[in-house]
């Protein structure tokens, strides 16, 4: 462990949203929200990520013609460990037929428990894409199913798909979060028939199920190759889309029909399958 970390310090006067999403998608580390805008923490100097969100808030002040005042204050700090800060704050909760729980905390024996230690990948279960992923992994997938988690994460999805006896395959752009999703298989004894680096692009086979938690964006982009990985009755779980880009992110999926729809806040989980 360093002797410091930094931490950045992020306030926006008005589209947080946005600038979450952009976040969201471009840090490797998670960040906190704060009233006014977000927290980033790092062993590692933060001037990238502050540039990064000043080029994107100078891009949307254009795109939208609208003035967004954007403070980022970086600090370096004595390393008190914030990881296994957060760590310990993060409790086991039930998700349908899961119980999800960190390795120091006790199972449930009457519910399918996945242990997963929280670490620097998304997805504790905690955030409402998450658990309404797992809420519709819990209902659609069957024993012997092929299944796809595309941005994998922590492995939480792919490793819940396992728990109900599928045969998972998973894949994340951010190499840390491949390796993160192997740690937490593994604490669950159970392996990725296949985990690589990268979209489901890489890949031309055809699943049963295709579970995908990215942002809205990033589902547009690869909504063929979400597609194209679906088996003919295939179902596809897209979450991670704020309510507001519902209806655009349906407009790269109009050869599918909604079988359900899960909403949380302002969170929306799409059930599709193709027409
Ligand atoms: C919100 S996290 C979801 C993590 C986990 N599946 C969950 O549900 O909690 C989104 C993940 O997608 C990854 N990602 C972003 N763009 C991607 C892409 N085009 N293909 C695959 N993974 C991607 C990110 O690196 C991140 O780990």
């Amino acid at each position: 462990m360093q002797e410091y970390y930094y931490e950045l310090v992020v306030k926006v006067s008005s589209h947080k949203e946005l600038f979450a999403d952009f976040l969201h998608d471009t840090i490797p580390v998670g960040f906190e929200e704060s009233e006014s805008g977000f927290i980033v923490r790092s062993e590692d100097e933060l001037d990238t990520i502050m540039w990064g969100l000043e080029q994107f808030c100078e891009a949307l002040q254009k795109a939208i013609g609208e003035v967004i005042e954007l403070e980022c204050i970086q600090q370096k700090l004595p390393n008190s460990d914030w990881v296994e800060l957060y760590q310990k704050s993060i409790t086991p909760l039930a998700i349908d037929k899961f119980y999800i729980h960190p390795t120091w905390d006790e199972e449930n024996p009457d519910l399918i428990n996945i242990a997963i230690d929280p670490a620097l990948a998304f997805g504790t279960g905690h955030h409402p894409t998450t658990a309404s992923s797992l809420k519709a992994i819990s209902k659609y997938v069957k024993e012997g199913d092929s299944v796809i988690d595309v941005g994998c994460g922590s492995g939480i999805l792919g490793i819940g798909a396992m728990k109900l006896n599928a045969v998972v395959e998973a894949c994340d752009t951010d190499p840390v979060s491949v390796e993160n999703s192997i740690v937490n298989a593994k604490l669950n004894n159970l392996k990725f028939t296949k985990i690589w680096e990268g979209s489901c692009s890489l890949s031309s086979a055809k699943y049963d199920i295709v579970v995908a938690n990215i942002v809205a964006d990033v589902l547009t982009f690869i909504a063929k190759d979400l597609k194209n990985a679906l088996k003919d009755n295939g179902i596809l779980i897209l979450s991670g889309i704020l309510d507001k880009y519902e209806s655009k992110v349906l407009g790269f999926y109009k050869d599918c029909e909604i079988i359900e729809r899960i909403a949380v806040d302002e969170w929306v989980t799409l059930i599709l399958k193709r027409k």
